[in-house]
């Protein structure tokens, strides 16, 4: 298995990163143009989400044709040309494959559609219950019910997402040699990655029956048998080579099954993402909502993951954006008042924990959530579906945009700010979506706050690869419970390496325990310049900084 654990991942969401045609989509040919940017930031592999042959109804994860290049995005000269330029820049390519589900407009799906029996196979239809309710009370995770009138016959189709994402039959092993074949295309078009689009819900209970909980996610969520689908894809595939990383995106799951999934013993996956950690501002666990984040919720599951995955030798995605969450920034700091203070202290709280760093796009020069306060300024299948579900339950349009503002998956959505041209430089056309008010203030040229990020970053990218204790130290949390700090230590041979991150406005102090404070200390980085350690360290607002003790 590749040794990936010295590496940093990009994730560009090429719809919104750069387009060159002026159709204000991004395309590949826009994330060749910007690989000089990628490789002074000194990433390692860049993940690109979806751009097959798709209705765009989820942005590309609802897949048309597997092996295919959308025509929005480019063609295969543009592919291959982004393969070889990368190459040169030292940077792998990581695709993301979405093997839940298919479009309905697939082909497999409308053969079966057109009634041809093989191809239903490949689907999980199921007939109404006796007493004329749906096949299962489950919900889609996109709301509404998971289950849709399959064309004109008497089945109805399970979707666990949007309507137009009909579910995979994995138990049918005819399924499974399709996405075999899929996943082997890509690794032989020179591929070194693969991000598994919610993989852990691939395997559905045999017998679908009604969820007492009316939602179903343990009916299909970290079933027994999604490992060993997960094992045989693995060594159908990706197994078979000695360089490829993989990550698997696993919703609502546990650090048991975490760590199942990443032990390298068990030859299923790299690395896994995790998402507890980002639903610490869901009131009552509703994500619709608005609520101020609860810190110390964030640092136990942190912390949680941090000691279990590496007692169950399982390896952590590091990550707090992503192209489905609101901007860390706005989210768990104050970008307005410090932005360079919170997004140099969130990058570093995350780089430096045990287990592989992901940047999501934007992040490392501190965009934030736009302030788009009209329903219409959002493009997202889940946001408009939430806005409806809002309005049924009455809330007011106000309180409405207040929560899609904040939660909405568009917020991490807007197009990249490159500089303070119109549209940001993103396009010379009509942006897909738009841009977000504060370009001309943040955006990859901007020397005041934006470009003092990025160099933060690069520097965090640099020392991972200098010093092996951030690649490989143990884990341990000090003072867990304290209220605005979230302080731990990495352990490698007799050097430790103490990193303090300070997550609110108001200065506070830690005590270090006399065991650290009396070991030899180096400033290794900070945002408010050189400090000497210690026994009662101030910090002040969004404060980061990290010592190596010996
Ligand atoms: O919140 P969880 O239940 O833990 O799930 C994690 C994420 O799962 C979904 O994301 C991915 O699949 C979707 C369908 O293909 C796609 O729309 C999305 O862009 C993918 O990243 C879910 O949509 C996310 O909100 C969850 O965070």
């Amino acid at each position: 298995m590749a040794n990936f654990h010295d590496k940093v991942v990009y994730q560009a969401y090429p719809k919104s990163f750069k387009d060159t045609d002026g159709n204000g989509v991004g395309d590949l040919k826009g994330v060749k143009e910007k690989l000089p940017y990628l490789a002074d930031l000194g990433v390692d592999m860049l993940w690109l989400n979806p751009f097959y042959i798709s209705p765009q109804n989820d942005n590309g994860y609802d897949v048309a044709d597997y092996t295919s290049i959308d025509p929005l995005f480019g063609t295969w000269e543009d592919f291959d040309s982004l393969v070889e330029e990368a190459n040169k820049h030292g940077i792998d390519l990581m695709l993301d494959m979405v093997l839940n589900h298919t479009s309905t407009e697939h082909e497999w799906f409308q053969k079966a559609l057109a009634g041809e029996e093989k191809y239903q196979d490949y689907y999980i239809l199921r007939e109404l219950q006796e007493d004329g309710s749906l096949p299962t009370n489950w919900e889609s995770k996109f709301g509404g019910k998971a289950w849709s009138k399959f064309g004109d016959t008497d089945k109805y189709y399970l979707h666990l997402y949007d309507v137009t994402q009909a579910d995979l039959d994995w138990r049918n092993p005819e399924v499974r040699e399709e996405l075999y074949k899929v996943v082997n295309f890509w690794l032989e078009k020179g591929v070194k990655g693969f991000r598994f689009d919610v993989i852990n819900v691939i395997g559905k209970d045999e017998e679908l029956k009604d969820a007492d909980d009316g939602v179903g996610k343990s009916h299909y969520t970290d079933t027994p048998i999604v490992h060993e689908y997960i094992h045989e894809l693995n060594q159908r595939t990706y197994g078979q080579y000695d360089d490829i990383i993989t990550v698997g995106e696993m919703s609502s799951t546990t650090v048991e099954h975490g760590i199942k999934y990443s032990n390298p013993d068990r030859e299923e996956m790299s690395m896994i993402f995790s998402f507890h950690h980002l639903k610490v501002d869901y009131k009552e666990g509703e994500k619709w909502t608005t609520m101020p984040f609860d810190f110390l919720e964030l640092k136990r599951i942190l912390d949680e993951w941090q000691v279990g995955m590496d007692e169950g030798g399982g390896w952590n995605a590091l990550f707090l954006n992503n192209h489905d969450q609101p901007r860390a920034n706005s989210r768990f700091g104050d970008p307005e008042n410090y932005p360079v203070e919170t997004s140099t202290m969130l990058a570093q709280t995350i780089h430096f924990l045990r287990g592989t760093p992901y940047i999501y796009q934007g992040e490392e020069i501190g965009m934030t959530n736009p302030d788009f306060d009209d329903i219409d300024d959002y493009v997202d299948v889940e946001t408009h579906n939430a806005y409806k579900e809002l309005k049924e339950k009455g809330l007011s349009e106000d309180e409405i945009m207040d929560i899609i503002k904040a939660k909405s998956r568009d917020t991490s959505r807007t197009p990249m700010q490159w500089d303070d041209s119109k549209h940001a430089g993103f396009t010379d056309g009509e942006p897909w979506l738009k841009v977000a008010e504060n370009y001309k203030t943040i955006n990859t040229e901007n020397e005041e706050n934006s470009r003092k990020i990025y160099n933060y970053y690069k520097e965090l990218i640099r020392l991972r690869k200098e010093y092996p204790i951030i690649q490989e130290g143990d884990y341990e949390a000090l003072e867990l419970d304290h209220p605005s700090i979230f302080a731990y230590v990495r352990t490698l041979d007799n050097e430790k390496l103490l990193v303090l991150n300070h997550f609110y406005a108001e200065e506070d102090s830690i005590t270090i325990p006399d065991e650290l404070a009396e070991m030899n200390a180096t400033y290794l980085i900070g945002n408010s310049g050189e400090r000497q350690l210690e026994s009662s360290f101030k910090m002040g607002p969004y404060e980061t900084i990290a010592f190596l003790l010996k």
